[in-house]
């Protein structure tokens, strides 16, 4: 699913109306419909609507007007129409609403009254959407307060009002509505997908009222969601005739002495991902509970009893991890870029890899193009230059990603990925019970293992990141989040590609037929 921009947003609307032969405020009840349907859907029965000058105002009205028509619904709409006036969808669905009998409707055009909001009650906030053109203040500031104060429940409608569709570094945070909702229309939009604006959106539902995906005008975004689809068109059936040599041997370079945990974790993801085969090159202490752990796995140990201290070869491998638990003493550092110099198959850094980065920042120039690298938000941080939230973390992400020809992966809720091309894909699958030590090593094998099969590094990042989330899904499903550890994701691994490959199996037409396997 693609996600454009806040400029962008009219051209959709636009393109919609002429594909589908509407018009605008037909869009708009199509829309109101998701909304109130939605909303009827809770065990409320007062609702109290509030609704701005703009389109989100439009909505939030006729959304007013269709609970109305349900039985039972204890309804008041605010307008406020206290400045240049109305868009011309928000009047008309003003007039539509002022001849509908059973609602308590009240236009501002200066003083506002606010009403009493009880625990039993939804706010329906509808003051602005995606036109809101800076932070808001004064009465506006004020009327959000009153709602965030509230114990009323607030869904709101496409954004919670305050808050603006990308970059929110200037936003008073004061004057963002604290949702417990957002119904967000067509597809999520940038900010809604950061973590620091959670505690505004609350949960993400997003309403599919059929917009145009832009080809018609030839839009285009960098931006992309990644759903079930996309990742069922990447993932590739595995060859009945290949062997292990056909399915590629990972290199994984990881852990110190007392870290082994981090190479038994990425290890056995990879194991899992579908490679052929997985070399581990650790530490000579790590050897006997790296062979206990995982039998499957061929070891090459570093001459050095505790820690990495001298690269290898890597032609005779098809993908290479490096990172997990590695430590980052001035030996292993040097061993680590020179390692990393000499790479010439795919790569992946992370972890401890990328925090020997954050110390020799000089260092970046030569890793490779088309490197993977899976910073979370403080490694981030550590590695970039300039980062203060998760807006200003992305958009880092994405230039180091361009200037350095780089896959970043930055890890969270909504994991970005960025490409060398300037694309960024959020992932859609994970859960918090995914905050967990290891989680992160496990990702690193899976995305080592697909890079082994010749998947591309975007095909990698995205499946990788999806099939990690998939299998935290999964695992959450059965142990729920709080007790769910890194090895319940591996355990799930099996389970969340058989969701993806799953194939109708062939029937014979007749029993004259005989399918063989
Ligand atoms: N995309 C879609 O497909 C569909 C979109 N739809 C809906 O349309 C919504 C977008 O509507 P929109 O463009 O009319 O903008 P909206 O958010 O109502 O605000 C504009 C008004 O706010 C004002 N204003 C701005 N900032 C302000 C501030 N800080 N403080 C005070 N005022 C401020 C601004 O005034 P101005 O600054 O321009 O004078 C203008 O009056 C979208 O979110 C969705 O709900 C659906 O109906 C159908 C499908
Ligand atoms: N709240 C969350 N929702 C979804 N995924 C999460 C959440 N928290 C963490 N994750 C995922 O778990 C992984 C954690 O990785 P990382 O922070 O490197 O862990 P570690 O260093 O302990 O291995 C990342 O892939 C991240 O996207
Ligand atoms: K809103």
């Amino acid at each position: 699913m693609k996600i454009f921009s806040q400029q962008q947003l009219p051209d959709i609307d636009a393109a919609t109306i002429q594909e589908q032969n509407i018009k605008s405020i037909d869009l708009m009840e199509r829309a109101a419909q998701y909304v109130s349907l939605y909303l009827s859907s809770l065990s409320y029965s007062r609702y109290v609507i509030f609704a701005g000058p703009g389109n989100n105002g439009g909505d939030a009205l006729a959304v007013a007007r269709l609970l109305a028509a349900k039985e039972g619904n204890n309804i008041t709409a605010y307008l406020f129409n206290i400045g240049k006036g109305l868009s011309s969808n928000c009047e008309a669905n003003r007039n539509r609403l002022a001849e509908c009998p059973n609602v308590s409707f009240t236009e501002i055009t200066e003083k506002f009254e606010p009403p009493q909001l009880s625990e039993d009650a939804v706010i329906v906030d509808g003051l602005f959407g995606t036109g809101l053109n800076k932070p808001l203040n004064g009465g506006f500031g004020a009327l959000v307060q009153f709602f965030n104060a509230s114990p009323a429940h607030i869904v709101s409608i496409d954004m919670p009002s305050g808050l603006m569709c990308e970059n929110n570094a200037q936003n008073v945070r004061n004057h963002i509505v604290r949702a417990n909702t957002t119904i967000t229309l067509g597809a999520p939009k940038i900010a809604q997908l950061m973590a620091d604006n959670h505690e505004f959106v609350g949960k993400l539902i997003v309403a599919d009222i059929g917009l145009s995906d832009g080809k018609s005008k030839g839009l285009d975004s960098n931006y992309e969601f990644t759903d079930k689809e996309d990742i069922k068109n990447i993932i590739r059936e595995r060859d009945s005739f290949g062997h292990k040599g056909s399915f590629g041997h990972s290199l994984l370079i990881a852990s110190t002495y007392g870290m082994a945990g981090a190479a038994i974790l990425a290890t056995r993801a990879c194991l899992r991902s579908g490679v052929g085969k997985v070399t581990v090159r650790t530490p000579h202490r790590n050897n006997n509970i790296l062979q206990i752990a995982i039998p499957e796995a061929v070891l090459n140990l570093d001459s050095h009893e505790k820690h990495f201290s001298s690269p290898i070869n890597t032609d005779d491998y098809n993908a290479l991890a490096i990172g997990p638990g590695l430590g980052t003493s001035h030996d292993t550092a040097v061993a680590f870029i020179e390692q990393v110099r000499r790479t010439r198959i795919p790569l992946v850094i992370d972890a401890d890899g990328l925090n020997i980065l954050a110390d020799h920042k000089g260092w970046i120039q030569q890793i490779p193009s088309d490197t993977i690298l899976t910073p979370h938000f403080r490694e981030m941080q550590r590695i970039g230059s300039h980062c203060t939230d998760s807006y200003s973390a992305l958009t880092e992400a994405q230039e180091m990603a361009v200037k350095h020809s780089f896959f970043i992966i930055l890890k969270g809720h909504f994991t970005a990925i960025c490409t060398p091309e300037g694309k960024t894909f959020f992932n859609s699958t994970g859960n918090s019970g995914m905050a967990t030590a290891g989680s992160g090593d496990v990702l690193t094998g899976i995305i080592c293992a697909l890079l082994a099969q010749k998947y591309t590094q975007t095909e990698a990042c995205r499946l990788g990141v999806y099939i990690h989330g998939l299998a935290g899904d999964i695992a959450a499903n059965k142990l729920g989040e709080t007790s769910l550890i890194a090895s319940d994701i591996i355990e799930a691994i099996p389970e969340a590609f058989l969701q993806l490959s799953a194939k109708d199996a062939e029937k014979a037409p007749s029993p004259d037929f005989l399918i063989l396997k």
